[in-house]
């Protein structure tokens, strides 16, 4: 079977979003070793507020499944990863994106700080791509992994500990295991498709 590829596409001020986006690459990489792409979206890319780096953007064309992530912000995704998510919309024509799996995840400084949101806008956007949309299938209530403290179904809330300060985030440590998890997960089902 050849090996699904997994573009992982994030924004992070901090820390905090880009330590989900690895801890979620070594869950994909027990299960398909070497078949993640990181992709760290910089603010330096965003270029009078439109994001401005075509090879990133073409590097996700040949992934099997793309995940997004980005601090929820104000409850929304970070500007700069709205700036990349418009600028998909030179994929979105080409339909270059149709059909591949897809999956979101968020960071917050809340516990319930509308992260939701975030995952809508990753869920909307993936919708207009095509996509075929992968949420998070754990939670207290039907299994007892112990996992998704958040509760989310759509895709992964991750929140810092209360320890944290703005300067270094650090993100609670059963998060960072339902992120291991949630890799894992969307590892098994590119291998099906
Ligand atoms: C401008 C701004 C707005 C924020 N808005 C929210 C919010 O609406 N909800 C929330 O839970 N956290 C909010 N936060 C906290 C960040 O989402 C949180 O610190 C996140 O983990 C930062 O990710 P990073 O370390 O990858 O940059 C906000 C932070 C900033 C700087």
């Amino acid at each position: 079977m050849s090996i699904g590829k997994v573009g992982i596409v994030f924004f992070s001020k901090n820390g905090a979003t880009k330590q989900v986006a690895e801890t979620i690459a070594e869950g994909i990489n027990t299960q398909q070793p070497n078949s993640v792409l990181l992709v760290e979206v910089l603010s330096s890319e965003v270029v009078e507020g439109r994001y401005d780096n075509d090879d990133k953007l073409k590097s996700l064309d040949n992934c099997d499944a793309i995940i997004f992530g980005s601090p929820t912000y104000m409850g929304s995704p970070a500007a700069q990863f709205k700036s990349f998510m418009d600028a998909s919309s030179d994929s979105y024509c080409k339909k270059a994106w149709r059909n591949k799996l897809a999956a979101g995840f968020t960071t917050g400084g809340s516990l319930n700080g509308e992260q939701q949101q975030t995952l809508l806008s990753f869920f909307t956007l993936a919708c207009q791509h095509g996509m075929i949309w992968a949420g998070l299938d754990i939670s207290k209530h039907i299994d007892d992994l112990g996992l998704n403290r958040t509760g989310s179904s759509i895709g992964l809330v991750a929140s810092e500990d209360e320890t944290t300060d703005s300067t270094n985030s650090h993100i609670n440590s059963n998060d960072l295991q339902t992120a291991f998890y949630f890799g894992q997960r969307i590892a098994s089902l590119v291998k099906r498709t």
